[in-house]
């Protein structure tokens, strides 16, 4: 009798790790194939490794019906736009699926195809991961991993009273699509509608700005909790306290005109949160390197407020005219 030395693999837990996650591990060496048990690789000299990890959750972070390859883009995105806080440079990532049993194979081949369309959109490659079922919701989580001059990451710590704050492209898209996802916003404009849905659902990581803001920046993040929390966040670690002039944050046509002077939308949108966008400091003398940054990125790069001795963590957030915008909340808390 003749012992089958392997088993096919076509389906079941390793089918699936053999059609939909190989093809994406096959540009790294290593990844080694996806076939040992752990990933290999070195970093090169005068570098360091960055190492960033975030999960999603169906019915938290996404829709249970978000089409597949959409939910695959905001895991990748949403690390990328970590590593890029750090000033890092994206290199591989490792991935956790967490599936309901009864979740079919098409729905992780769109999800692997959205995966595979953003590694060669940003460089990065899949190095391992580990698949299990769940009975809950889909959750996954990606940690990736990055380089950076050795030495060099960009910390939250970094900011000084007197810095200038500045943020790229724009911010409260996500937080308003969501308004839109859940029907408690109805746009007219459909175009603006449908930009405000995509910034939710496939944001856009700074990863070419990030790398560059090493010599220019004090203290950085990304924006994922909300502006006025995430920019606590920089006020804490940093141990001062910011001023924040909502009139100065930079909007998208769509988001304007659906805040259309509403202080509540406003507050909404520098409060909501899922923008992926860099916050960082800068002293002033940085403006013009900061200016020649944005116009070669072409990505918008706005002082929207400057940091202060005082309580750490205290931001104050004025309108136009000067006086305090009042806010509910300063962003996302999981608890
Ligand atoms: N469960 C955990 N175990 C270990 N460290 C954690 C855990 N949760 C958060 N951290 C660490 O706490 C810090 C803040 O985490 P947080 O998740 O708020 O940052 P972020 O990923 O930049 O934000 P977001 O999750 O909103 O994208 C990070 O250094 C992170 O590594
Ligand atoms: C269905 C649905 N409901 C709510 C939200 C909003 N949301 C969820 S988690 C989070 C902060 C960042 O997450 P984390 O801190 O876990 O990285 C935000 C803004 C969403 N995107 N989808
Ligand atoms: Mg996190
Ligand atoms: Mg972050
Ligand atoms: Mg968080």
């Amino acid at each position: 009798m003749s012992t089958p030395k392997t088993m096919a693999n076509t389906s079941g837990e390793f089918g699936r790790i053999t059609r939909f996650f190989k093809p994406l591990a096959a540009g790294f060496a290593g990844a080694r194939g996806l076939r040992d048990d752990a990933a290999v690789f070195g970093v090169p000299e005068g570098r360091e490794l960055v190492v960033t990890t975030d999960a999603m959750v169906a019915g938290v972070h996404f829709f249970p019906d978000d089409a597949p390859g959409d939910i695959a883009a905001k895991l990748m995105r949403s690390n990328l736009s970590d590593l890029a806080a750090m000033g890092a440079e994206p290199l591989a990532y490792t991935l956790v699926t967490a599936l309901p049993r009864g979740l079919p194979d098409s729905w992780l081949e769109a999800f692997a195809a959205g995966l595979g369309a953003d590694q060669q959109q940003f460089g990065i490659a899949l190095a391992g991961g580990d698949s299990v079922s769940t009975t809950g919701p889909v959750t996954l989580s990606v940690t990736a991993f990055g380089l950076v001059p050795a030495g060099r990451a960009l910390p939250r710590w970094g900011g000084r009273p007197g810095d200038r704050v500045f943020v790229t492209g724009t911010i409260g898209d996500a937080a308003l699509g969501l308004e839109i996802a859940y029907g408690r916003l109805d746009l007219p404009d459909e175009e603006a509608s449908g930009h405000l849905l995509r910034r939710l659902r496939r944001p856009d990581p700074r990863t070419g700005i990030g790398p560059r803001l090493i010599g220019l920046a004090g203290g950085a993040l990304d924006v994922s909790d909300g502006l006025v929390a995430d920019l606590g966040h920089l006020c804490e670690e940093s141990g001062c306290a910011a001023l924040l002039q909502a009139e100065a944050v930079p909007l998208s046509d769509a988001a304007r005109g659906a805040i259309d002077g509403d202080p509540a939308r406003l507050a909404l949108a520098i409060t909501g949160g899922d923008d992926y966008e860099l916050l960082f400091s800068a002293p002033e003398s940085a403006r013009d390197a900061l200016a020649a940054l944005s116009a070669a990125g072409g990505v918008a790069i706005t002082e929207i407020g400057s940091l202060l001795p005082g309580e750490a963590g205290t931001v104050t957030v004025l309108d136009g005219t000067g006086a305090a915008l009042p806010l509910t909340r300063r962003g996302w808390d999981h608890f």
